[in-house]
């Protein structure tokens, strides 16, 4: 199915405002009998400027979905763009350089360099490239996020939310065409998650970026302009200007269709707030290597 109703509905026109958009998107994990279909002829156009969640079911392709949208993650078939770049049946390489130069990314994990602070973390992907940050935009970043006074503090020093608004301004630092965020408020508890998604709302809307979130929260697509509802593979619906109550009524009815009584709070989402509630450490990463940033497929040039 098309994103082409909603677009409209958005007011907007024309392949030039396309942050991303694959056609026939299909993958398929493992042969033979054990093979499983990810994602079935998908077609979607990602807006830009626009802030885009994607919810489903658990196992219904989102994570697929973005990681083939981002080039971290092969196709079996069909055609995938990053602006009007196909990306599909790129080197590995040249994968690896669009996804540092062009892609922003954020995940549950926040996947923070240990060693590095806050403003080393900030810059490591421009670091990586050997690029000289935009200083007058860093600025502008590093103050929407409100983590001026934290930036020489390590991510040990930081609570979870200020992680997140770190990963958030490395997202944010190389004014990338596309920011991926899977799941960026399931290891928050809820005032830091809804502070997060107003960063990335702020992002989009004061800053022109483009965004789109993997989410399993209600609340959290929400905040989105558009919300994509993907089903065994394929995008079965989509919601312009959703509301918390649109969507949970949305998901409910994937639950119906099943015939399980398991409903979206089910994977750890409060009502109240629909922002997981997680206590403990989050997950971090723990190696001090300096020439990747984890989780991102993001390297330096090897010529
Ligand atoms: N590396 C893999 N090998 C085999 N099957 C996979 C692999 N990755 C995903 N799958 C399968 O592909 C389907 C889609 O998985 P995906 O992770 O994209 O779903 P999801 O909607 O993101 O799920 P969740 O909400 O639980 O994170 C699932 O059936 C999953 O088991």
């Amino acid at each position: 199915m098309s994103t082409a109703a909603a677009e409209h509905a958005l007011g907007r026109t024309g392949p030039e405002e396309t942050a991303a958009r694959a056609r026939g998107l299909t993958k398929a994990y493992g042969s033979g009998e054990t093979a499983v279909l990810a994602l079935d002829s998908v077609d979607v156009d990602i807006a830009r400027g626009r802030f885009t969640a994607v919810m489903g079911p658990s196992g219904s392709g989102k994570s697929t979905l973005m990681h083939c949208l981002a080039g971290l993650d092969s196709v079996s078939a069909g055609q995938v763009w990053l602006g009007d770049t196909e990306i599909t049946g790129l080197k590995e390489r040249e994968l690896t350089r669009l996804r540092r130069d062009r892609i922003g990314f954020m995940f549950q994990s926040f996947n923070l360099i240990p060693t590095l602070n806050a403003a080393e973390n900030i810059t490591l992907p421009m670091d990586i490239a050997g690029q000289k940050p935009d200083e007058k935009w860093l600025n502008q970043v590093i103050d929407q996020l409100g983590l001026r006074d934290r930036l020489k503090h390590r991510p040990a020093q930081l609570s979870g939310g200020q992680q997140q608004r770190v990963a958030c301004a490395r997202a944010l630092a190389s004014r990338p065409e596309l920011i991926f965020a899977d799941e960026p408020t399931g290891n928050l508890d809820s005032r830091a998650g809804l502070e997060v998604l107003g960063f990335l709302r702020d992002a989009v809307d004061e800053l022109g970026q483009t965004v789109v979130m993997v989410t399993h929260d209600p609340g959290a697509a929400a905040h989105a302009d558009l919300v994509l509802f993907l089903g065994d593979g394929r995008i079965v619906d989509e919601m312009a200007r959703p509301t918390a109550d649109a969507v949970l009524e949305r998901m409910k009815r994937f639950d119906t269709i099943r015939g399980t009584a398991e409903a979206p709070e089910a994977s750890g989402t409060s009502e109240a707030s629909g922002i997981p509630e997680v206590s403990g450490t989050p997950e971090r990463d723990t190696g001090p290597d300096r020439k990747s940033v984890p989780g991102q497929g993001i390297a330096p040039d090897r010529d």
